[in-house]
């Protein structure tokens, strides 16, 4: 069985392809995260594909795999608060509402994007106080967050519903990471 690189240091994306039995070690990536000009909704997908493609060049004999994250709502992304102070500002935005929570993936081979997609998940939140967001906020769950929330922590205390894929929440889109390899034609799947 082929053994990916994740281009990845986020404990939960290495957890839940732990979870899939799917072979792999950890390369995080240096890919630098700025927005320029891109529409909020392309932007998992091209910074799945930034992050595998830095990795790929570094391992050009393996298959990498990157993602990313982002919260969009009126036409706003919303990433990883600075500080506390824009993770209240992001909850308060948030609350009540139903926003959505976009997750890249992008595989790599040679320096090449092989393959990318996205897979969009509908999270509602529940009406919440200002000392519920702030209280949330100081135990510090929501600070390496997009969009200031962890929906597989104490954050699932905000969310009413989610419509669809929950693992790309969390930051891997399941089904499409699996659709991906398979398409790659080995035995992974
Ligand atoms: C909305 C939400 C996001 N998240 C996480 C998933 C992602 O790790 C993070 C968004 O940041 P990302 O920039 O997508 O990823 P990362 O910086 O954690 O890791 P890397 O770039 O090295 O791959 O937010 C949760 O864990 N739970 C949630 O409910």
């Amino acid at each position: 069985m082929r053994t990916f690189v994740l281009a990845s240091a986020s404990p939960r994306r290495s957890a839940i392809l732990s979870q899939l039995k799917i072979p792999f070690r950890v390369e995080p990536s240096d890919f630098d995260e700025t927005a320029d000009g891109l529409e909020a909704e392309d932007r998992p997908q091209k910074f799945a594909e930034g992050k595998a493609l830095d990795v790929s060049r570094k391992f050009p004999q393996e298959y990498v795999l990157g993602f990313d994250t982002l919260v969009c709502l009126d036409g706003k992304a919303l990433g990883k608060p600075k500080d506390s102070q824009e993770a209240v500002a992001m909850l308060r935005f948030l609350n009540g509402k139903r926003h959505k929570v976009i997750s890249g993936v992008a595989i790599a081979f040679g320096g090449k994007i092989v393959s990318s997609a996205r897979e969009v998940t509908d999270v509602v939140f529940r009406h919440l106080t200002d000392k519920f967001i702030e209280e949330y906020v100081a135990s510090g769950e929501p600070m390496d967050k997009a969009g200031a929330y962890a929906i597989q922590g104490q954050g699932a205390s905000l969310v009413k519903s989610v419509h669809g894929c929950f693992y790309n929440v969390v930051g891997l889109p399941v089904a499409k990471t699996l659709d991906l390899i398979a398409q790659l034609g080995d035995d992974n799947v």
